[in-house]
């Protein structure tokens, strides 16, 4: 696309062309009158182009003009420009794991996001990891003030990984003890950026909208910000793990142990475990204690999801520091109620956003917020393969997947959960599982009784115990990302050629 650079006072020009306020660094070509980049090859200015379902582009157009004097000033305005965008990272340490879903991180690294970052003057440290937890342990060790954001390229797991590593060593950094459940813990603000190259990409579609390595890197470029809840996961003042995404009992939990024996069928290990685990149709007995989130506006129920700017997770955060600020670092929450089901559940699943993914393009539940301080605790209780099957299919259709009897959805900040086994027994789990059930079951896949536990899905990775404690943690970590953007009804506001950001 080429255009001619018009007449008169550079800044005024860049808004009156709807330019918006985000530009990188350009330069300009003395002898052919040009505005362009400093890459030799291509000369013109780069810029985001919205399409349809959150895709972005990276599309660019050639400025001409006779007057040199003219675009001197062009040059100087945008360069100006480009400088008092704080929020652009400038320098980002990268992780690939080469080996996430279809095994192509590296290659999606280096020929899509690579040369972007490179057109947007930002330079990168980049770790192809050698082994798992590589990213996370490293991240205790470099230097992390040299950077202005970390990139993961792989899968939830990959994103859990880094995550884990940011918050572990903010809390260690600032003498906070990860083991106690109720410690008041360090916001995370070296913002996350996730280049999608795994099996379910759960976190990235769920906040971009799409799992896509372009957009995803022009949402880094752009140097979008969205806060994220996290929940802490604990077993008697034991740290286990942080959830972003999914805690799943059960169903979910069943799936992903089988599915780990199956790493080398790639992202079809899912539908294959998947499929298995529903003829087995197992339930899992016992008791789930929960706080209700009365902080927030939403429920779970509402039929509008969070989406970019969204006024419920602005109007959480405000409550809770509102509440923190009566309270300091004591905890009120001891004080309020707890309530209590017991129960036989097929899958007990906690969400602490919407889970959207491409098998699921709503999400497990499709209004829980990314910032609002709460989760969505979903019991699907004992029923008949059928029923399952039906709320299982309302997950990847419009309907709505709670509408049945033995489904409950409550918006929570807190819960714990204790098997039956666990209950009766004490300790040694394990040891009365397969002396009453286990060796039976396994050998019957199909046989529906109630087995010795299941195991917690903690986004992606299986937990060691089955009685857990989970507390929600409001807008602890920020991605480059800024959720998904409200859906434009009019279709032709994409086919025209706004121009909206300069990278
Ligand atoms: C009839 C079709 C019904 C399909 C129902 C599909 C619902 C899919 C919901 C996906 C929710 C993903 C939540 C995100 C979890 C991530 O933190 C985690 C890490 O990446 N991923 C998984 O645990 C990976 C979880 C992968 C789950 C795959 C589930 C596949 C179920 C297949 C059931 C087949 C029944 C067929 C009966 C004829
Ligand atoms: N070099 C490596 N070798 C083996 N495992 C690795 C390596 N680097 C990272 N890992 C581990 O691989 C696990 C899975 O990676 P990742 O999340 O990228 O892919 P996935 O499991 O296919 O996708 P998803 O999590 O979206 O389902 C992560 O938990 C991570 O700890
Ligand atoms: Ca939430």
């Amino acid at each position: 696309m080429e255009r001619q650079l018009p007449a008169g006072r550079p800044p005024r020009l860049v808004s009156s062309l709807g330019l918006g306020q985000r530009c990188s660094e350009v330069t300009l070509d003395q002898e052919r009158g040009l505005l362009a980049w400093r890459h030799p090859r291509r000369g013109g200015v780069y810029y985001v182009k919205k399409a349809r379902n959150h895709r972005w582009w990276c599309r660019d157009v050639t400025f001409w003009c006779v007057d040199e004097n003219l675009c001197n000033q062009w040059t100087q305005a945008l360069k100006e420009l480009l400088e008092m965008q704080k929020c652009r990272p400038k320098r980002l340490l990268v992780y690939i794991n080469p080996y996430g879903g279809k095994r192509q991180g590296k290659r999606i690294y280096e020929q899509k996001v690579a040369p972007l970052f490179s057109l947007a003057s930002i330079s990168t440290d980049v770790v192809i990891t050698e082994h798992a937890n590589h990213a996370k342990d490293n991240l205790f060790e470099v230097n992390i003030n040299k950077y202005d954001g970390v990139v993961c390229v792989g899968g939830d797991g990959m994103f859990s990984e880094v995550m884990h590593g940011l918050i572990g060593r903010m809390q260690k950094d600032s003498g906070i003890d990860q083991n106690n459940p109720k410690a008041p813990l360090v916001q995370c603000n070296i913002r996350i950026g996730i280049i999608p190259a795994g099996s379910t990409d759960c976190v990235c579609y769920s906040t971009v909208g799409i799992s896509d390595p372009v957009t995803s890197a022009l949402h880094i470029i752009v140097g979008d910000s969205q806060p994220l809840d996290v929940s802490s996961v604990h077993h008697n003042n034991t740290f286990l793990k942080y959830s972003v995404s999914l805690l799943g009992y059960g169903f979910y939990g069943d799936i992903l142990k089988d599915s780990e024996k199956k790493r080398w069928m790639g992202p079809m290990r899912y539908d294959y475990s998947g499929f298995k685990t529903f003829l087995s149709h197992h339930y899992y007995e016992g008791t789930i204690s929960f706080q209700p989130a009365k902080h927030t506006l939403g429920s779970p129920r509402d039929k509008d999801s969070c989406r970019t700017g969204c006024y419920i997770c602005k109007e959480s955060e405000q409550q809770l520091a509102e509440q923190q600020k009566k309270c300091g670092l004591k905890n009120e929450e001891d004080e309020e109620e707890w309530k209590v089901i017991k129960g036989k559940f097929l899958a007990i699943n906690a969400v602490n956003m919407s889970c959207a993914c491409p098998r699921s393009p709503k999400g497990l539940s499709p209004a829980a917020h990314l910032a609002d301080g709460s989760a969505d605790l979903i019991l699907v209780r004992k029923c008949s393969r059928f029923d399952f099957l039906r709320h299982l299919v309302r997950n990847t259709n419009q309907n709505d997947q709670f509408d049945f009897s033995f489904v409950d959805v409550y918006r929570v900040k807190s819960f714990q959960f204790t098997s039956k086994l666990s209950e009766d027994n004490g300790s040694n789990v394990a040891d009365i599982g397969k002396k009453r059930f286990g060796q039976f079951c396994r050998d019957h896949p199909a046989c529906c009784c109630n087995i010795a536990d299941s195991t917690w899905n903690c986004d992606g990775e299986t937990l060691d115990s089955s009685a857990i404690e989970v507390r929600v943690h409001c807008q602890l970590m920020k991605l480059f990302a800024r959720g998904i953007e409200e859906n434009c009804k009019d279709e032709a506001a994409y086919s025209h050629s706004s121009i909206e950001h300069l990278l």
